[in-house]
């Protein structure tokens, strides 16, 4: 049932439950459709959560599909598959003339793809031990079972060429965007692709030149001016310099093995901004990746690496070298600048309530209505 602490904090599915399934069988290393009907399956229709599955055939189909599809014949939108779905899955959502309506329909990540942020994430906040591949799986198709689904933060992302996303998972410039798509053509080995993609680009560390952003507490609304306008006065500039990578990531977890912001939560109305000088011998960042795993980072207090919690920010790179990404998606590298919608702002709840209440038990968040 619902914790009687917080009873607000979480909405419940009803019974019987229909669910539309979107489900990439490319994703990870490809079991996507096998392990659904294996693991997934069995215990959904134990728990009267009835499915149907849309397979997707291409890039932007589940986009398409979600933005086309007549909602109010299911309870819930589950994705089966890496973050990279569910990322179209917000998007094509966000494009509905309806979006505040739609917003509101539960969204549910399974894993299964090779990075699953958002599922280990969810995994974590929920207090289960860090578990990986059918595991992990397991643990987030019970947490679907139980029906329980709360709000999560989106981060409005604009681009100075004009484009707009809705991200739920974090922005990277750098080291671990270079990580995340240098490696995809590892993506057989599964999760086992980001190691050996750090190592790689270890191998050939890149130091890329920009001054990014700024911190909070900021009003709700225009936290930002047009990217073509310096920053608000009040906005903390850390001067041009050089930096091995930017990372704003608004869960925990940056994927199954790396735990980077232990302290964030699904809508705790935060960018857990991290961006690491340059100057960083390869040891030591080895160091701190292997440290992130159990998300002790920080201890090491090494003072290339930066930690701000923030509500908004702007990347400015002085040329337009390296891969930036989104929710792991590949953006061509240009100035960009995000802030937080996050659902506490609107919900008058102080931080301290949600803090004393117990982490979310439910992988169901639907994200609330960004305030556009
Ligand atoms: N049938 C398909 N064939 C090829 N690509 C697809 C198909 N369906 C979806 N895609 C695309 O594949 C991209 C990556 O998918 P997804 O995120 O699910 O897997 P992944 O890359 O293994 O996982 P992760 O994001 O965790 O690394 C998505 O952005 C989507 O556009």
């Amino acid at each position: 049932g619902v914790p009687a602490a917080c009873p607000k904090l979480y909405g419940v599915l009803p019974r019987p439950c229909h669910a539309l399934v979107l489900l990439n069988p490319q994703s990870g290393s490809g079991r996507a459709l096998d392990d659904f009907q294996a693991v997934v399956q069995p215990m959904l229709a134990e728990a009267d959560i009835a499915t149907t599955v849309f397979v997707t055939e291409r890039p932007h189909h589940a986009h398409e599909k979600v933005r086309d599809e007549d909602l109010s014949q299911w309870d819930t939108l589950v994705v089966m598959s890496g973050d990279g779905l569910l990322f179209e899955v917000v998007n094509g959502l966000m494009e509905r003339p309806d979006w505040k309506e739609a917003m509101k329909k539960p969204l549910c990540i399974l894993p299964g793809g090779s990075g699953n942020a958002l599922a280990a994430s969810i995994n974590y906040y929920a207090g289960y031990d860090h578990v990986a591949k059918k595991k992990l799986l397991t643990n987030c198709t019970f947490i679907l079972c139980k029906g329980l689904y709360t709000q999560m933060d989106l981060v409005s992302l604009s681009t100075a060429s004009g484009k707009r996303f809705f991200s739920f998972l974090g922005f990277g410039w750098g080291f671990i965007s270079d990580v995340d798509i240098d490696s995809e053509k590892y993506r057989w080995l599964g999760s086992a692709r980001f190691t050996l993609g750090t190592l790689q680009c270890l191998a050939k560390l890149r130091v890329y030149q920009g001054p990014p952003r700024q911190p909070g507490p900021l009003p709700p609304d225009s936290l930002l001016v047009p990217l073509g306008q310096p920053v608000p006065a009040h906005w903390t500039v850390v001067p041009e310099e050089e930096f091995v990578l930017v990372y704003a990531i608004y869960q925990s977890h940056l994927g199954t093995n790396l735990l980077m912001a232990p302290a964030a939560r699904l809508h705790d109305g935060c960018i857990h901004l991290f961006y690491m000088k340059a100057g960083i011998s390869r040891v030591t960042l080895l160091k701190l990746f292997l440290a992130m795993s159990r998300g002790t980072h920080l201890d090491l207090n090494c003072p290339h690496l930066c930690y701000v919690p923030v509500r908004a920010f702007r990347l400015e790179p002085r040329v337009a070298a390296g891969i930036m990404t989104v929710d792991g998606e590949a953006l061509a590298c240009e100035p960009v600048q995000g802030q937080v919608h996050a659902r506490l702002c609107r919900d008058g709840r102080s931080g301290k309530e949600e803090h004393d209440c117990p982490p979310p038990m439910a992988s169901l968040a639907h994200g609330e209505e960004p305030c556009i």
